[in-house]
């Protein structure tokens, strides 16, 4: 049975870390999601990983289209985020027609957009159409030419920004959270103050649950994969063990271990 968001909300409730992974094509969305992954993020990371592309930007919504379309081709088990690419959410009529055709094309069960103030009313009408949103805060890697990859929170101002928006983002209807690269107590105090759940990557241990990208716990990243990431191939027979002691390592809490943290 697929997971739906109201059986990611009890989970929430219940205290059962979510434990997602990004999948690009049929072959991994079969073996990630029977690995026992709740939710499946076809992500915009697709650009660095799959296509070679040294940021996210080049990716458009038809390739997301496309992947996500292999992916729920086989996935019967988990939820699948879809990841809106640049540009796709420059207003409210353009960001509503890609989030359509991401559900109705792709067969997405949610829709995940970066940033906060700035996309507001694009999340509150994706809402009350009845689109599932994910919103993604922290790191912004569709920014990366503005910002660069760097952790982001760790002043008080941007913290206090961050947990805003977060709040503000909630209020206008989002289901989810995504945080990436912020310091493991901001992560936990706005994860203490949603009520929706946060899904963190280098966010530290203390969020609903936790996000990798596949190649990254593969080991077969084109290049270094960030340091919060680790790889599970290597202490594993297989790519199904390795995906498997992923699922165990966020159900337990041993990932992220210190090692992890971004310091
Ligand atoms: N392979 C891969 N893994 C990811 O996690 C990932 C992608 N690609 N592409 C899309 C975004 C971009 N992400 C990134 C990319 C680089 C860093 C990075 O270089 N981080 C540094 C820390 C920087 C700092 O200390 O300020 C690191 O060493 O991890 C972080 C997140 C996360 N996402
Ligand atoms: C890093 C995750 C959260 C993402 O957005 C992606 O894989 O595109
Ligand atoms: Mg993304």
């Amino acid at each position: 049975m697929r997971k739906t968001l109201s059986s990611l909300r009890k989970m929430y409730r219940s205290g059962e870390k979510i434990a997602c992974l990004t999948a690009y094509d049929a072959g991994f969305a079969h073996w990630v999601a029977e690995a026992g992954v709740d939710v499946i993020l076809v992500g915009d990371s697709l650009g660095m990983v799959v296509q070679g592309h040294a940021t996210t930007l080049p990716v458009t919504l038809d390739e997301v289209v496309y992947h996500t379309q292999m992916v729920q081709r086989v996935n019967r088990t988990a939820w699948c985020i879809a990841d809106l690419p640049f540009m796709e959410d420059v207003d409210l009529a353009t960001t509503l027609k890609a989030a359509g055709r991401l559900m109705k094309e792709g067969g997405a069960n949610m829709v995940k957009l970066e940033g906060g103030k700035r996309i507001l009313d694009r999340v509150q009408a994706m809402a009350e159409i009845g689109i599932p949103v994910c919103c993604h805060l922290g790191l912004l890697p569709q920014s990366v030419e503005k910002h660069g990859y760097k952790v982001q929170g760790r002043d008080e101002e941007t913290a206090v920004r961050i947990l805003k928006e977060a709040l503000e983002l909630q209020s206008a209807g989002a289901d989810m959270l995504v945080l990436e690269c912020i310091p493991a107590a901001l992560a936990e105090q706005i994860t203490r103050e949603l009520n929706i759940p946060v899904i963190g990557i280098g966010a530290g241990a203390d969020t609903s649950g936790q996000v990798l990208v596949l190649h990254d716990i593969l080991g077969i990243t084109l290049g270094k994969p960030p340091s919060f990431s680790k790889n599970y191939l290597q202490e594993s027979a297989s790519i199904q063990e390795a995906l498997s002691s992923y699922v165990q390592d966020v159900k337990s809490g041993a990932f992220p271990a210190d090692c992890h943290l971004i310091a």
